[in-house]
């Protein structure tokens, strides 16, 4: 079966520090992968070239078989791979519904002017479908400087999810968010990546979460993949206890796991 994502031999170097070795990574369509790695292992590295964000010192990347190295961000979500971020980006001082309008007029056209009118009723509806889909239609005309933490990030990932996009990275969607409302928001995060029918890559420190909702877990050490396969066989993994969850009889390096 044809990967929906695959790199090889990515490398990337800043300066004297490899933050990505030889990562060969080969993801088909459905699969619901999970990163774990102590802080500075490199994770968001890996997603930062994936999507564009960072030039790689070497190796390949194909996304459906294409290569994608050189590809400006903005082609690779519409290519169809979209991501979010540690930090919600959105528009502060914009309502949520503006917010996610303007994601969809982004992903309709590869030049959406702001002459055109942006609140259209396709445009409009579809926004409802999302904020309804994700939980959040309480927020439709709130300013976003006043929507709790963990609607924001929700929102962050609708507004990657609005334009359809084939595969979603999210990094760390749960960072920020209490752990009462973690498994809360992975739920309506999950169910609405299921009915989309969409691949999802994701970064994650709280195992918990790893364990509920991956079937396959990566697990990154100073810029190396150190075991890829199921969740538990790669938690159980000893070198992943010493070095990445500290669970094993090894020194700990992980400040952000929990189990
Ligand atoms: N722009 C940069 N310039 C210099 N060094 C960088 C840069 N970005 C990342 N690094 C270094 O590369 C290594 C990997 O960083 P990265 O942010 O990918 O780790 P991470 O696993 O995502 O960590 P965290 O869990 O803290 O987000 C670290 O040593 C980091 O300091």
């Amino acid at each position: 079966m044809t990967a929906i994502l695959e790199t090889r031999a990515l490398c990337k170097s800043f300066g004297a520090v490899t933050a990505a070795k030889d990562l060969n990574v080969r993801i088909t369509k459905g699969e619901v992968v999970g990163v774990i790695g102590s802080n500075g292992a490199g994770k968001t590295t890996f997603i930062n070239m994936v999507t564009g964000y960072l030039p790689p010192s070497s190796g390949e990347i194909l996304f459906n078989g294409r290569p994608i190295l050189g590809h400006t961000p903005r082609a690779i979500t519409r290519a169809g791979m979209a991501r979010s971020f540690q930090v919600a980006q959105l528009f502060p001082e914009l309502t949520v519904l503006d917010n996610l309008l303007i994601a969809l007029a982004a992903a309709e056209s590869p030049r959406p002017s702001f002459l055109r009118p942006l609140r259209t009723k396709a445009r409009i509806a579809r926004a409802e479908t999302i904020l309804e889909e994700f939980r959040v239609t309480r927020f439709r005309d709130a300013v976003v400087t006043a929507v709790p933490q963990g609607a924001r990030k929700l929102i962050d990932i609708a507004m990657a999810l609005i334009g359809e996009p084939q595969m979603l990275l999210l990094d760390e969607p749960t960072s920020g968010v209490s752990v009462e409302e973690k498994t809360g928001l992975m739920d309506t995060v999950m169910s609405a990546v299921r009915h989309h029918g969409v691949t999802v890559l994701f970064v994650e420190h709280d195992m918990d979460v790893v364990r509920r909702y991956v079937s396959r877990l990566l697990a990154f050490y100073s810029g190396e993949i150190i075991a890829d396969g199921p969740p538990t066989a790669v938690l159980e993994d000893q070198k992943v206890r010493d070095l990445v969850t500290g669970h094993g009889h090894g020194k700990s390096s992980n400040k952000g796991a929990s189990a």
